[in-house]
């Protein structure tokens, strides 16, 4: 009985209250409706113990719903903390995380360009950074140390020139081409990043009907912001998407997760393998781990972010994943396995003894091992290695990370990649636009590789060859900068803001 009410009608909303981080450490709180007894968890929680205790004893909905796809919970709670039905009615706390002020940020979306203005990949950063929650900014931006790798991820291609091709009949390019055995309109894929619903409410699900529309592959991520069944449903009929694995200690939720990929038509299952531990993403852990009055955390309470990281199911990684665990998964299904985050030859040429259908080359988009080298760099040593071998057609070789022009994807595929995949693009274009952002953003990308492939002679997939390029500086990172000519240099303008 709850003061006289019985325990299957609910929880009153005063017991609720009475459980906010009160002297024996109780911290109840009401999710969408439900109470749920979070004291244990607090260790667990990946956005730290304290922003969970400043919720203690109320309704977190807005803020649990705005972080957390609706099956989390069962995922990561035991059901004996669900303490039953709310009894009652309980105001809905707001989300104290944000550390924006709404009415700049309302302003600035009132005002925002319109997408017809919207000419490159960038145009949508600009706009994004502007206009989502900082939070949604910080995380999504963010890459791990000093960003090092972040950024030599897009310069590396700035070291690389074309040698185009003149009197070439150019008059009709095809840039479809087939990966992983599926056709597609284009040589890019969108590659799975978690937490869309962060920066846009529809999330993944806009991006599956914008990839959809222009008929390029969505890969889903594990950490996705809605159930993988939703965002699959959402995608438009006969379109393919492609599903990322994180591995947890679980393995067994693995092997489901898997049957379920192939029961429901995904077509490859990509394996996350450069997360061992998230790499430290300082600009996201400043805001993430600060409350406005951050109390001196007590020494027992607090945990490393990396040793959260350990704890945290939301973001599926398990240190002791090793090339046993792929032939498991190999074994467990038809679908082509992929191995996501390689980074040097040696590890695709054990891919291939180990019968893996594909490799992205990627770093999480510097995400992860600070200093790692940019994908485009690693490509440019794999595809000779592979050739002299005649390897080269055992494996289809992908990468990402700073693609944000036709010429990187053409760069990319000149040195032997089979297609390439952005994260952040089509995360600023659904942020700020939606639906109708992720289209326009393809449809760029689109046009920018007819008119790149035409002015360097090339009319298909196939005639793009290593020999169409200068890659001699590539491996010159320290690229010397010229600060006369810079300052002399008169930038591309970003789109203007109504009110500017
Ligand atoms: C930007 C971003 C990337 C994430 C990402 C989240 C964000 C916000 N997340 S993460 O939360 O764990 O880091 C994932 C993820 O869920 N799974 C994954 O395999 N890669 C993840 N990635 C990496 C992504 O799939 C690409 O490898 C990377 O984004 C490519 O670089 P660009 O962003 O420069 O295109």
């Amino acid at each position: 009985l709850w003061l006289g009410i019985e325990a299957k009608e609910g929880v009153p909303v005063e017991e609720v209250e009475k459980h906010a981080n009160n002297k024996n450490g109780e911290v109840w709180v009401v999710i969408n409706d439900k109470v749920y007894d979070l004291s244990e968890f607090l260790k667990a929680h990946p956005g730290g113990p304290q922003i969970i205790k400043k919720y203690a004893g109320k309704n977190a909905s807005e803020i649990f719903n705005k972080y957390h796809p609706p099956d989390v919970i069962e995922k990561m709670l035991p059901p004996s903390k669900y303490l039953g039905p709310l009894h009652g009615e309980m105001e809905v706390a707001p989300d104290i995380t944000s550390v924006d002020d709404e009415e700049l940020r309302n302003y600035k979306i009132q005002n925002k360009p319109a997408l017809s203005r919207i000419y490159n990949i960038s145009d949508f950063e600009y706009v994004a950074k502007q206009v989502i929650p900082t939070n949604a900014w910080v995380y999504y931006n963010g890459g791990s140390d000093d960003e090092i790798t972040l950024r030599e991820n897009h310069y590396a291609y700035g070291r690389i020139y074309f040698k185009p091709k003149v009197l070439v009949d150019v008059n009709d390019v095809d840039i479809s081409t087939e990966m992983l055995g599926v056709k597609t309109s284009g040589p890019f894929y969108c590659s799975g990043a978690a937490q869309a619903k962060l920066g846009h409410e529809e999330g993944e699900l806009s991006i599956a009907r914008g990839c959809g529309r222009e008929n390029i592959i969505q890969m889903i991520s594990s950490a996705a912001s809605y159930p993988l069944g939703d965002i699959i449903d959402a995608a438009l009929k006969g379109q393919k998407q492609w599903f990322q694995l994180y591995v947890t200690e679980n393995r067994q939720a693995s092997f489901d997760t898997i049957k379920y990929c192939e029961e429901k038509g995904i077509g490859a299952i990509f394996v996350t393998v450069d997360t061992p531990q998230l790499g430290r993403r300082e600009k996201d852990l400043r805001i993430r781990f600060a409350t406005d009055d951050d109390e001196e955390e007590e020494e027992e309470e607090f945990m490393s972010s990396s040793e959260l990281g350990e704890k945290d199911p939301i973001y599926y990684k398990d240190a002791s994943l090793t090339w046993k665990d792929i032939d498991d998964f190999k074994q467990s299904t038809k679908l082509p396995i992929v191995l996501k985050g390689v980074q040097r030859v040696e590890d695709v040429l054990i891919a291939i003894e180990h019968g893996v259908d594909a490799v992205v080359l990627s770093n999480h988009g510097g995400r992860q091992l600070d200093y790692s080298r940019a994908p485009v760099e690693v490509l440019s040593e794999l595809m000779p290695v592979l050739k002299e071998k005649q390897l080269d057609n055992k494996i289809e070789v992908y990468i990402d990370g700073g693609i944000r022009r036709g010429t990187d994807v053409l760069k990319a595929l000149c040195l032997g990649a089979k297609g390439v995949g952005l994260g952040r693009p089509f995360l600023y274009a659904n942020s700020a636009y939606g639906e109708k952002g992720v289209v326009r953003a393809i449809q760029l990308l689109k046009e920018e590789l007819i008119c790149d492939m035409k002015l360097l002679g090339a009319n298909k997939i196939s005639d793009l060859t290593p020999d169409l390029l200068d890659t001699k500086s590539l491996h010159i990172k320290q690229a010397h900068r010229d600060l006369l000519y810079d300052n002399a240099y008169d930038p591309l303008t970003p789109p203007r803001f109504k009110d500017e």
